[in-house]
């Protein structure tokens, strides 16, 4: 088993918070969560007092990824893997946002910021959004994050993190507006526990640095729940219902208001790495997902 265990919890600046209280209590269906930051939104998905954390800042942009490690001496073993490979760790001093015990923060080779953390507070008050989301041992879901160099980024997070890769798809250069006829783009997907992948590495840039987010119902009528949602309140729906070859996932993406995506799934596969074989992907769906605007992200 990896060290990290999950996708714990995302962090991310907007300069339109309260746009993102709508998006995440009206649309996602994640329950409004309270926090010590006043001018801040927290949304929670389970017990968790919050899975998002939206700051107020002048630019839309994902700030890090957060990683959940078993306790502090878990904590202690990554950091020193991550130092020994050459890799800056820092302390992060604000816990008080976090709720966690401990964490440190360390920049992927692209220059996705991750934080490695343990010791969760849970909410006292039980969850109570309208959306039922797969969290547990399967974490919050997954993230795409942009990463330029492929070989760079899967050693680090496969033979640094402890990552396990569990899928490649090819891109084909014009899907993202290269010229044809260039290197080979791949498209790394990454697990770190049950989940098919908890992180995937797209070739693609993003000035916001994520691509999306995917979180994981409990059933197919949350998902049509959450599809009558964007049409009542107006959301950008970007892709038709699909699903996924690689992980079986039937989900939808919407944007947020910070201009990435939510990929909005259910009925995903969780594989053990006992017997699972990493494989190809050659096409992206079984059925559906048809992106409009921009070619998906
Ligand atoms: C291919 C795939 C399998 C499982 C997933 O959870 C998943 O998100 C994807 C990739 C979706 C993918 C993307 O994230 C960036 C923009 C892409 C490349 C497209 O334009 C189509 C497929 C999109
Ligand atoms: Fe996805």
């Amino acid at each position: 088993m990896s060290l990290i265990r999950s996708l714990g919890y995302l962090r991310v600046e907007s300069a339109d918070v309260s746009a993102w209280q709508e998006f995440g209590t009206r649309v996602l269906g994640m329950a409004a969560g309270r926090g010590p930051a006043e001018d801040s939104v927290y949304l929670r998905m389970d017990d968790l007092p919050a899975r998002i954390v939206v700051t107020p800042g002048d630019r839309d942009r994902l700030v890090s990824s957060g990683w959940e490690v078993a306790d502090p001496a878990a904590l202690a073993r990554l950091v020193a893997i991550v130092e020994n490979a050459g890799v800056s760790v820092k302390p992060l001093d604000d816990l008080s946002d976090r709720r966690v015990s401990e964490a440190v923060t360390v920049d992927d080779p692209s220059g996705n910021r991750l934080e490695f953390f343990c010791g969760a507070a849970l909410d006292a008050r039980p969850y109570s959004g309208p959306a039922r989301f797969v969290t547990g041992d399967q974490g919050m879901g997954h993230v795409v994050l942009p990463a330029t160099d492929d070989a760079a980024v899967l050693r680090f997070y496969t033979e640094v993190l402890g990552f396990r890769l569990r899928d490649s798809m090819r891109l084909h250069p014009e899907m993202i507006g290269l010229p044809p006829g260039g290197d080979p783009l791949w498209m790394r997907f990454l697990g770190c526990g049950p989940r098919h992948h908890s992180v995937a590495l797209a070739p693609i840039p993003a000035p916001s640095g994520m691509i999306h987010l995917m979180v994981e119902t409990e059933s197919i009528d949350d998902v049509g729940r959450a599809i009558d949602r964007c049409g009542k309140h107006k959301a950008p729906m970007i892709s038709t219902l699909g699903r996924h070859a690689n992980d079986r996932m039937i989900s939808f993406y919407v944007r947020t208001p910070s201009g990435f995506d939510i990929e909005y799934g259910t009925g995903g596969l969780t594989v053990d790495d006992r017997t699972w074989v990493a494989r190809q992907t050659t096409a992206h769906s079984v059925w559906g997902h048809r992106f409009s605007g921009g070619g998906g992200h």
